[in-house]
């Protein structure tokens, strides 16, 4: 086990159990198993299972409370913010490391599993610095590697024509659909290996999140992408796997196709079809 988690996690990970994965799927990135989590004595996840691809989109749906973004805030271990939130049994895995061994560095994990929230939240700082703060707290201060990373990552975000002739003003001076790419390119910048995404759009209209929809899309292949979404139409749209979750249970995972046109399940059936949720 290394003392740091990996700076730079490698491409494919072995499937060391049978997860609950699509099928045809040969590489793992994110690898939950048996998984149980509480608030409390409250338990909002049961004994999750699931493989999730490498370099895809795999959106997470279901209910409101079904535990979709309790579970995204565990691949990068934000719930151990929250004072009563614990794993009760179970085990993630990022390219087959046990992300909860007591040696992992959690400030090493969240740079490797990048994540925008529902709400966008720049810096009150300008546009550059947006971009070069977590590259300035790894110690790199080298102005033509930070410049060559702003573009990079502005470009990366489909956002640098829009403000590379206002770099130094504020990031919260861009429109709402701006200030969410601009955190993208915020997380894109220190390299990550996975993005996660916690209904990105839900405060956006509709031209913003086609934007950010396209977006998703260019960034798939080079990044895991998971994205947490109350929209049908996104999920149908951005990911190539989708799992349905329903009162902290994993229902169905399989191919975005297959869930949205046959899916196996009844509750998922009835979830996508509008009976419930
Ligand atoms: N910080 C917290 N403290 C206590 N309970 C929490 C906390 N966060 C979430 N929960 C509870 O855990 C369960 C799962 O919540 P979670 O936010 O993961 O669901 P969700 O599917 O993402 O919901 P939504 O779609 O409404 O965002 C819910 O019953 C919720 O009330």
């Amino acid at each position: 086990m290394p003392s740091n988690f990996p700076m730079k996690l490698p491409d494919t990970a072995p499937m060391p159990h049978a997860a609950l994965a699509p099928p045809e799927e040969s590489s793992t990135m994110i690898e939950v198993e048996n998984l149980d989590f509480y608030y409390g004595q409250a338990r909002a996840l049961h004994e999750i299972n699931i493989s999730i691809p490498a370099n895809k989109v795999t959106a997470f749906i279901g209910p409101s409370g079904c535990g979709k973004s309790t579970l995204l805030r565990c691949f990068n271990r934000m719930n151990d913010l929250v004072d009563i939130a614990r794993i009760g049994k179970g085990r993630v895995r990022i390219h087959g490391i046990d992300i909860y061994d007591p040696d992992v560095d959690v400030i090493s994990l969240r740079r490797q599993v990048g994540m925008v929230f529902q709400k966008s939240n720049p810096f009150p700082k300008s546009i550059y610095e947006n971009i070069t703060y977590g590259l300035e707290i790894q110690g790199i201060s080298d102005r033509k590697r930070l410049d060559e990373v702003v573009e990079k990552s502005l470009r990366g975000a489909a956002l640098w024509d829009e403000v590379k002739d206002r770099l130094h003003t504020s990031g919260l001076g861009l429109s709402g659909g701006q200030q969410q790419r601009l955190c993208i390119a915020r997380a894109i910048a220190v390299e990550p290996s996975i993005i996660l995404m916690d209904e990105p759009c839900s405060a956006l209209d509709p031209i913003a999140t086609s934007k950010v929809e396209e977006l998703i899309q260019q960034l798939k292949g080079k990044y895991t992408i998971v994205i947490v979404t109350h929209n049908m139409q996104q999920a149908g749209r951005c990911s190539d796997n989708t799992a349905f979750f329903y009162l902290g249970k994993l229902i169905e995972f399989a191919k975005t196709e297959k869930i949205f046109t046959n899916p196996s399940q009844r509750q998922t059936e009835d979830y996508i079809t509008g009976r419930f949720g």
